[in-house]
């Protein structure tokens, strides 16, 4: 943040990524900004980051030398995706977004799922009630299935051997369990969902159990329960209205979360937050889908996960009027009716974004008050138009 200035300056790191990811990080920023030209009242630079697989096959790395350290001078970062057909995932995957969210201790990873207005989800009994349908899963983030602990030896052998070593530490799991117990007893049900497979998983999965008992102490007033994670989907799909925070391990929630989203409407709704919620290092938030290999070039992406994603960082930059004025923007675009394919429609990413923009204007435009006066002047000091 500008300490000169009156309107706080918020600087963000953009990291497009691949596949998908340039083609909605681009209509994330563009939306971002006229929310931002439209309001007045804060303002938002982007620096730009073109670390990718492209980046990676040039130079040999995803995050050039003191990249890392770069990254800590902004506010917030906003990332697209990592992936492509002609890098091994695991390698895009590892040097790219967990070589952010681990050093940078995203431990909370935020997912929340509602269905918005005018989409319809594919279950019946969500369609008639989509109310029943209203979560937010937290997912462990830095450690678990994902710690990076493994590797091979005899490679190509018959007697190959590789381990993928689950690690859970009592420190990650309290910190992660106390953030999931504060955004369950912020939220009106007051109701928390500890997900685990602690009959099979006997040692981290039995202490994580231990761990949401004892934390589970300091908030009388949350109501909690503990679900295996198999039987966690039954319960998605079937009683949905008897969830709304749930916790879970890094795999576990990965995969219920695209559950969730699917669910809600489309895996390319839902938004993502990687939170530090320490604070000393920038979060990183990202629509919840990879890049898309199969929709690359084809204009059809569908950009509301990313405008969801765009609410959520002005939420923890404590712009909330300005991320309620998003959400509702996106909501009426959605309930008219503009929508992509995966949701049944026939829009582009661009129609999209240009309704998006335009609805800004309309439903924002006398709440800042600096454009209220239809001179355009802010909008055309901050080069909008
Ligand atoms: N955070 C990240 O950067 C993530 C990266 N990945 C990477 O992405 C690549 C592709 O992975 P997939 O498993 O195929 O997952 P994906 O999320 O990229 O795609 C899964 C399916 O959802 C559809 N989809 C995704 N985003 C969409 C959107 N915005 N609008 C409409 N449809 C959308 C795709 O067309 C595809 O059919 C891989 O390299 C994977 O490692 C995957 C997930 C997260
Ligand atoms: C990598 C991945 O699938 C995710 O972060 O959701
Ligand atoms: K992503
Ligand atoms: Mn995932």
């Amino acid at each position: 943040m500008s300490p000169s200035s009156t309107r706080p300056v918020y600087r963000i790191a953009s990291i497009p990524g691949d596949g998908i990811g340039p083609e909605v990080i681009s209509t994330g920023i563009t939306v971002l900004k006229k929310l931002a030209a439209v309001l007045g009242t804060f303002d938002l630079q982007f620096d730009h980051f073109d670390w990718s697989s492209d980046y990676y096959k040039k130079y040999g790395r995803y995050i050039p030398e003191g990249g890392l350290e770069e990254l800590k001078k902004y506010n917030a970062i906003f990332f697209g995706a990592v992936g492509a057909p002609d890098v091994p995932d695991h390698i895009s995957l590892w040097s790219l977004r967990l070589a952010l969210v681990q050093p940078l201790q995203h431990y909370a990873n935020v997912r929340p799922t509602r269905v918005l207005r005018g989409i319809t989800p594919p279950l019946t009994s969500t369609a008639t009630n989509p109310q029943n349908l209203d979560w937010v899963i937290i997912r462990e983030n830095t450690e678990g299935e994902y710690a990076g602990q493994g590797g091979r030896t005899h490679v190509g052998q018959p007697w190959e051997v590789a381990t993928e070593v689950a690690i859970f530490t009592r420190h990650g799991i309290e910190r992660l369990m106390r953030f999931a117990f504060e955004t369950a007893q912020k939220r009106k049900r007051k109701k928390l969902c500890v997900v685990t497979k602690s009959n099979a998983q006997r040692s981290g999965l039995v202490l994580w159990d231990e761990v949401a008992k004892i934390v589970g102490r300091e908030f009388p007033d949350v109501e909690w329960d503990k679900m295996l994670v198999d039987a966690m989907t039954t319960r998605m799909v079937l009683h949905p209205e008897t969830l709304d925070t749930i916790v879970a391990t890094n795999l576990h929630a990965d995969i219920l979360s695209d559950l969730a989203a699917s669910l809600a409407g489309s895996i390319g709704i839902a938004p993502t937050s990687n939170l530090d919620p320490t604070r000393a290092n920038p979060s990183m938030f990202e629509p919840i889908h990879g890049s898309a290999f199969d929709l690359v070039g084809k204009g059809t992406a569908n950009p509301v996960g990313t405008f969801w994603t765009a609410a959520e960082m002005l939420r923890w930059l404590e712009e909330e009027t300005a991320a309620d004025g998003l959400m509702e923007c996106i909501e009426n675009v959605t309930e008219r009716g503009v929508r992509t394919a995966d949701l049944g429609g026939n829009a582009g990413t661009e129609e999209v974004t240009r309704e998006v923009c335009e609805e800004i204007e309309r439903v924002c435009g006398g709440k800042g008050g600096r454009v209220a006066d239809g001179s355009g002047r802010e909008a055309l000091e901050s080069g909008e138009y």
